[in-house]
């Protein structure tokens, strides 16, 4: 094999490369090779990869012994749904390597995964272990390869740092044997060379001394530069050279270079970017030398090891307790500091808000000591009026009993001291039903009526009419964005729970189940399977509050419904013919009314095709057909101008003319121009954020950047954090793997790891800076997944923020380290775990993330283009006028550097509308 590979070059010059074998239990070897091509073979794209991978079978009748091949060592399972107990689906919903794959005409390039290899469905299927299997099942092969060696050997590309990276990791996972070069041709490796290289982590006085087996004890005492070793001379040199103490251990060799015979580092005159530092491992138990490891990670400056313990003047005795005064480690006690901490600056009832989700998110283990320490503090409001001990606990426990059921938990799941029975009240009732109708409706809600526009009032009248008619009605409110739909909403809630009938309000976001009274996110409201599929019913019984709510219900509005997958909207279907005992009657015979705009952001669909997604929408589901379409068009956010509301409605729509390259035109006054400087996005930045207006609360919150994508936000947080003024923190995160015995992820590079809607290992803030919240914690009292909040104070563990916007506006929270996994499970080839603040810095956002929020001032960054629909119309109708909005595209700067005929004063840029979703 590695004379194909590296003499034989069968698929191209090799760099470098990197290979481990495995023994597996059965005595075969298994091996893995990463390979690195040189400059010109490198392979760059779709095509290339269809030179020397396929995922298909190959055709029968030209190929017939490579035909047998694949079918004998390269198809997958089956496995999934046709077979529950294969390996890789067992104990999982579906299969963990994801076969079978979609059909795809073409090879795509996906971001930090391997392509999505071609695999066409053409018809070509064969049996393969009793199952008719097609090209979705096949592995990637190499087909020289696979005819050459006739077993199973998969071949994929890995074309993305990250990609390597992992592979890198899933290699060393238990290796058995491992190799690494970058010389191809030459071969040797210097183990003892390897092994003095532990000599760049030591405890104080325990480095390697290298002495001739001859020479005296007392010489090699003696000797100068004994003392001295890698990591002491760095102290040296931290000391000596103030540029110095900005560097981190690991990075040292980047800027500076090791002298006679490594007894002093010099600086660099140009930093040697190749030089890659890296510090040894250490196993956690190791003790010390694992600590201090953690500490030359983080920590830049140190000009002793008892500078490295020093903390605002205290030396702390072992490297274990800097690490945790420093926040680096996590500490034993950290939730029960979290309440003392709080105790210090909160009320009592933000006490209890923190306690319960403390309970919910923070899995604490002695759940009665965090009651016991803090039940004082908790109930110091209550003592006023009641001095009775008992009487007052109850009290607590009755709040956190309402606080928790907000949040979908009960207390009963908790082990605290239960609640007292009550004779005579509504224990009969549902809890769900006791919470809905205490609901106060807001005086100004109930003339909201009087006010509606004439498409308002239509809508209106005919949800009414139908409210308690024994069919009830389905109904769909198309409105963009401004038209009206929350008012519309709030009326008809007012007019509704005013009669004393139950009027059940929901949201697919977090955001906008908020800014409806008693608003809740519709899936934990309706039980709805995280994972849902074709068929699938709600998770709530017919005896259940859930059901008995619905029963009761004389009204369900689901906002944002065009988000939803529309299995989710047919699950609640299902259940509601069956709780209803109305099985031929759509949502058993309730008045339901959706809303959405389905030119935003459509249903996410991990690596899904566009059919894949416009078959996820609500638009192809069956119930469709019943919905009656009720269309607002008025645009009462921006009735002053008419122009940009229309102009809004044609990017939307896929309206808007197009040039020869499919993009539409921008209007000249929102785009900041592009100048031949690397400016552009300071630029931006500068026409939304003005540096003097910074410390106004009100200013920030009313502005954001909106970016595509989550690096490009992390840039521009960076940069505007650097800018703002005040105090700072900077919280780690605490990050894990689960059953990782033997430290195969180190914490070092699983802080490196940033999946989509964790934050970040390293979150820097500053007193009044803006955040937003990335969990639903509690969405009934404004706390959920996009809200917006500002940091008022920070201890070491929890920070204190103001709800800025939304009804709960000016509500203060206490937020803990909460442990967080990435939503996708199949990200990663292990368990990641982290635990942090659920938070990101707000200055700048992702464009799905700003979807339904109102954002005066907007600022959007398009490094490239958009990638998926409506994701252009949902950055543009943020703001409320053309005067409010700045655009910057570097994808027409690079045009121009290409074609200097193209018009400089003109910016076009790509619009993504799946016109299919709207139209049928
Ligand atoms: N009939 C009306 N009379 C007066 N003001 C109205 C009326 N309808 C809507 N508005 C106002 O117009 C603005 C936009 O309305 P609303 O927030 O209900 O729109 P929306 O369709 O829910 O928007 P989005 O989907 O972008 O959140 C609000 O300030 C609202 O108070």
């Amino acid at each position: 094999m590695k004379k194909q590979l590296f003499e034989k070059t069968i698929l191209g010059k090799v760099k470098a490369y990197t290979y481990v074998v495995e023994f597996q239990k059965w005595g075969l070897p298994h091996a893995h090779f990463l390979l690195t091509m040189t400059g010109k073979y490198k392979y760059t794209g779709p095509e290339q990869y269809d030179r020397i991978i396929s995922a298909e079978l190959p055709n029968k009748h030209k190929y017939p012994e490579l035909y047998k091949m694949v079918i004998k060592h390269m198809i997958h399972g089956p496995c999934g749904a046709l077979n529950k107990k294969f390996p890789c689906t067992k104990n999982r919903p579906s299969c963990k390597n994801n076969y079978p794959r979609p059909f795809s005409e073409t090879t795509i390039q996906g971001k930090d995964c391997y392509p999505l290899y071609r695999r066409r469905n053409n018809g070509s299927t064969e049996i393969v272990r009793n199952w008719k299997l097609d090209n979705r099942w096949v592995v990637p092969y190499n087909p020289y390869l696979l005819r050459m060696l006739n077993c199973h050997i998969n071949v994929e590309i890995c074309s993305s740092i990250k990609a390597v990276k992992y592979l890198f990791k899933f290699m060393y996972k238990g290796h058995d044997r491992a190799f690494v070069t970058d010389k191809v041709d030459e071969v040797e490796i210097d183990e003892i060379r390897q092994y003095r290289d532990t000599r760049w982590l030591h405890l104080p006085n325990m480095h390697m001394v290298s002495y001739h087996v001859k020479e005296k004890i007392k010489n090699i005492i003696d000797r100068d530069g004994t003392k001295k070793s890698m990591l002491t001379t760095y102290f040296e040199a931290n000391n000596l050279h103030v540029k110095a103490r900005g560097i981190l251990y690991r990075d040292f060799p980047e800027y500076y270079t090791r002298q006679r015979r490594g007894k002093f580092w010099q600086e660099r005159k140009r930093a040697a970017l190749s030089q890659v530092g890296r510090i040894i491992s250490a196993h956690p138990a190791e003790g010390e030398r694992y600590y201090l490891r953690v500490l030359l990670n983080h920590v830049t400056g140190a000009t002793s090891y008892e500078g490295l313990r020093t903390i605002d003047g205290q030396v702390m005795p072992t490297f274990r307790e800097a690490a945790e005064k420093r926040g680096l480690i996590e500490a034993d006690n950290t939730l029960d500091d979290a309440m003392t901490e709080a105790e210090l600056f909160q009320v009592s009832s933000s006490l209890r808000r923190l306690f319960t989700t403390i309970l919910v998110f923070c899995m604490p283990n002695d759940v009665h000591s965090l009651w016991n320490n803090h039940l004082k503090a908790m109930s110091e409001d209550y003592n006023i009026n009641c001095k009775c001990k008992h009487t007052v606990e109850q009290m607590v426990l009755k709040n956190i009993s309402d606080i928790l059921h907000s949040m979908g938990k009960d207390i009963e799941s908790f082990p605290l001291p239960k609640i007292d029975k009550q004779n005579g009240t509504t224990n009969d009732v549902p809890k769900e039903i006791i919470e809905e109708t205490s609901i106060e409706v807001d005086p100004e809600d109930a003339s909201l009526h009087k006010n509606l526009n004439n498409e308002q009032r239509k809508a209106y009248d005919k949800i009414l009419a139908t409210v308690d008619c024994q069919r009830g009605g389905l109904f769909f409110v198309d409105g963009p964005g401004g038209t009206g739909n929350t008012f519309l909403y709030r009326a008809l809630l007012a007019t509704i729970r005013g009669q004393g009938k139950i009027a059940v309000a929901t949201a697919t976001s977090g955001v906008a189940a908020s800014i409806m009274p008693g608003g809740r996110t519709a899936h934990p409201r309706f039980k709805i399977p995280l994972r849902i599929d074709d068929g699938d019913i709600c998770g709530f019984t017919k005896q259940s509050g859930t059901a008995k709510l619905l029963q009761a219900a004389s009204l369900i509005i689901w906002d944002e419904a065009s988000m939803t997958k529309r299995q989710t909207v047919e699950a609640l279907d299902k259940s509601m013919r069956d709780i209803m005992d109305k099985p031929d009657l759509p949502f058993g015979g309730k008045t339901v009314v959706f809303g959405g705009d389905f030119r935003q952001v459509l249903p996410i669909v991990r690596k899904g095709t566009r059919a894949q997604i416009v078959d996820a929408s609500l638009r192809r589901s069956e119930l469709w057909n019943c919905m009656h379409q009720l269309k607002l068009v008025r645009n009462m956010r921006a009735p002053n101008d008419p122009w940009f509301t229309e102009y809004l409605l044609r990017v939307g729509n896929g309206t808007e003319e197009t040039n020869d390259d499919g993009e539409i035109l921008l209007p000249t006054s929102i785009c900041v121009p592009n100048k031949a400087d690397d400016n552009g996005l300071d630029r931006l930045i500068d026409s939304i954020y003005q540096p003097a207006s910074l410390k106004d609360p009100k200013y920030i919150t009313s502005r954001a950047i909106l970016s595509t994508r989550n690096d490009c936000v992390d840039k521009i947080n960076l940069k505007m954090i650097d800018r703002f003024q005040g105090e700072e923190m900077v919280y780690h995160s605490f990050d894990s793997v689960e059953d990782d015995p033997h430290n195969y992820y180190p914490p070092k590079f699983l802080n490196t790891l940033t999946p989509n809607g964790l934050p970040p290992h390293m979150l820097k803030l500053k007193i009044n800076c803006p955040i937003i919240l990335l969990r639903n914690i509690d969405p009934a009292n404004g706390l959920c997944n996009g809200t917006r909040l500002l940091v008022r104070g920070f201890q070491k563990n929890a920070i204190d923020a103001e709800i800025v916007v939304g009804q709960h506006s000016g509500m203060r929270v206490f937020l803990p380290r909460i442990p967080l996994c990435p939503s996708d499970d199949d990200m990663f080839p292990f368990s990641f775990k982290r635990k942090q603040f659920s938070i990101r810095l707000s200055f700048a956002m992702t464009i799905n993330k700003s979807q339904g929020q109102t954002i005066a001032n907007v600022g959007i960054y398009l490094p490239e283009p958009v990638f998926s629909h409506g994701q252009l119309y949902v950055a543009l109708s943020r703001a409320t006028t053309t005067a409010n909005i700045k655009v910057l595209t570097e994808e027409e700067k690079k045009k121009k550097n290409k074609n200097k005929n193209i018009s400089a004063s003109k910016t076009y840029t790509k619009n993504i509308v799946y016109t299919e979703v709207l139209t049928k």
